[in-house]
């Protein structure tokens, strides 16, 4: 398809997203089955295109004073592809499959390109709900950390370390360009091709054979900030599809009990194939079988218990732009509330001495300090380390700006550390 074709399907796409309301990966699959002329280089620059509307929607909507996706396209090509404005029109040419040309009320509008009043959270390309829960959590940083989640993400690994070592791996790969994680100690980085296009790892043997394992750095992070040591009894409360349980059980070189459960056995599924395919042992999955608790023998006898919250997932925004206008104002108290009840359930399975880490992939306090302090609050037998001593006790001193700024626990952002954002809080329940 000639590159303005594909601006038109993407603008159709973006218009289905907003007539039926429906997730962007859903609306691509349906554009791809229904249009099977498309080839697959194709449909993944017409993903871009979708995705990268929707990481710069507020400024491109702003700039365009519209809110047709048409406009929105217009303005993410400007925004996020850096396009002049010659460029921009020259795709907007009306002819064959490009879009129509535009109008003169669109080409003085992106002539302008003017944001210079527009308020913080066009300018960080957040939901306006969102704007004083930015403000709180980052103060003067909202539009930096706003701008920087807004921005497309590189594919991070971590090598599994049961099967491979990060040299091996690091020449393994290196026809994909892969470098050196700054802060993961078993991750590496491939940079995004041009105009988003990723690295085909399916097609990778290291993969294939499970030495490797796509993770952001800020979940390795986190997982390694856990501190799981061969020989412990580990619970994994929300493991889902796996990703933390994983580096866990590599952490745990195999050895020791790593019990893996989810309130949603849906969500466990494809754990099963890859534990194999990691070689992963020490890993007992236990599925939620009608009202009884599956891990009600664990009670007190853990002596690592991780949470890793279901939240907004905020953080994750740079790699799922579609979540941030998708997610609504009571999903915000609903998350709070489940995370307190996961932080209850989960404390149950410490052994005085034992530790429980408090995980999240949102950036907001009040998913994440707010969540600590009300459970220190009722829970006088927990405490928190200060960020100081995670750090170094998981030999992660180099992570700068990492304690925050609103309580014990750590925060990671994508501004700061260019990775996804995450909370990590370590609790010890005292002996
Ligand atoms: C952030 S996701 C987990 C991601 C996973 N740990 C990974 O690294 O791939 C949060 C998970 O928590 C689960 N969950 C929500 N409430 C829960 C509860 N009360 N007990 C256990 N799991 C829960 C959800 O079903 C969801 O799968």
């Amino acid at each position: 398809m000639h590159p303005s074709a594909r601006i038109s399907a993407a603008i159709e796409i973006l218009e289905d997203l907003e007539t039926r309301r429906r997730p962007a990966s859903d609306a691509l699959k349906d554009w791809g089955l229904s249009h099977r002329f498309a080839g697959s280089k194709d449909r993944a620059a017409i993903a871009s295109l979708v995705y990268d509307a929707l990481r710069r929607r507020a400024g491109a909507r702003y700039l365009m004073q519209s809110e047709a996706p048409r406009a929105e396209m217009i303005g993410a090509l400007a925004l996020a592809r850096d396009m002049t404005a010659d460029e921009v029109e020259s795709h907007f040419s009306g002819v064959g499959h490009a879009p129509a040309p535009l109008t003169d009320e669109e080409r003085a509008h992106l002539r302008a390109k003017n944001l210079a009043d527009a308020p913080d959270w066009v300018l960080g390309d957040y939901p306006e709900w969102l704007a004083p829960h930015f403000a709180r959590a980052f103060g003067d940083e909202a539009v930096a950390e706003g701008r920087a989640l807004a921005a497309r993400a590189p594919l991070d690994l971590r090598v599994n370390a049961l099967k491979a070592t990060r040299p091996e791996m690091l020449a393994e790969l290196a026809h994909l360009g892969a470098q050196t994680c700054r802060f993961a100690p078993f991750g590496l980085r491939i940079a995004q091709g041009a105009a988003g296009r990723g690295a085909a790892l399916d097609a990778e043997p290291a993969y294939a054979r499970g030495m490797v394992e796509i993770q952001d750095e800020g979940s390795q992070v986190a997982a390694a900030l856990c501190r799981a040591a061969p020989g412990e009894k580990v619970l994994d409360l929300c493991a889902g599809g796996g990703g933390k349980t994983l580096a866990l059980a590599a952490a745990m070189d195999n050895q020791g009990e790593l019990f893996a459960t989810d309130s949603d056995g849906r969500r466990l599924t494809p754990i099963f194939s890859r534990l194999e395919r990691a070689g992963v042992k020490n890993v007992t999955v236990r599925a939620p079988r009608g009202k009884a608790d599956p891990v009600a023998d664990l009670e007190g006898a853990c002596d690592l218990v991780v949470i890793d919250a279901p939240c907004t997932g905020v953080g994750t925004w740079r790699r799922n732009p579609d979540a941030k206008w998708r997610t609504r104002p009571g999903a915000l108290e609903q998350r709070q509330a489940g995370q307190d009840e996961v932080l209850r359930r989960g404390a149950r399975h410490v052994r005085p001495g034992g530790r429980l880490v408090y995980v999240t992939c949102s950036l907001l306090r009040e998913e994440n300090e707010d969540r600590l302090a009300a459970f220190l609050g009722e829970n006088a037998d927990f405490s928190c380390e200060n960020a100081a001593e995670t750090l170094s006790r998981a030999g992660l001193e180099g992570l700068d700006g990492a304690a925050s700024p609103h309580g014990p626990g750590l925060r990671l952002t994508p501004a700061r550390h260019d990775v996804d954002g995450f909370f990590v809080a370590l609790l010890q329940r005292n002996g």
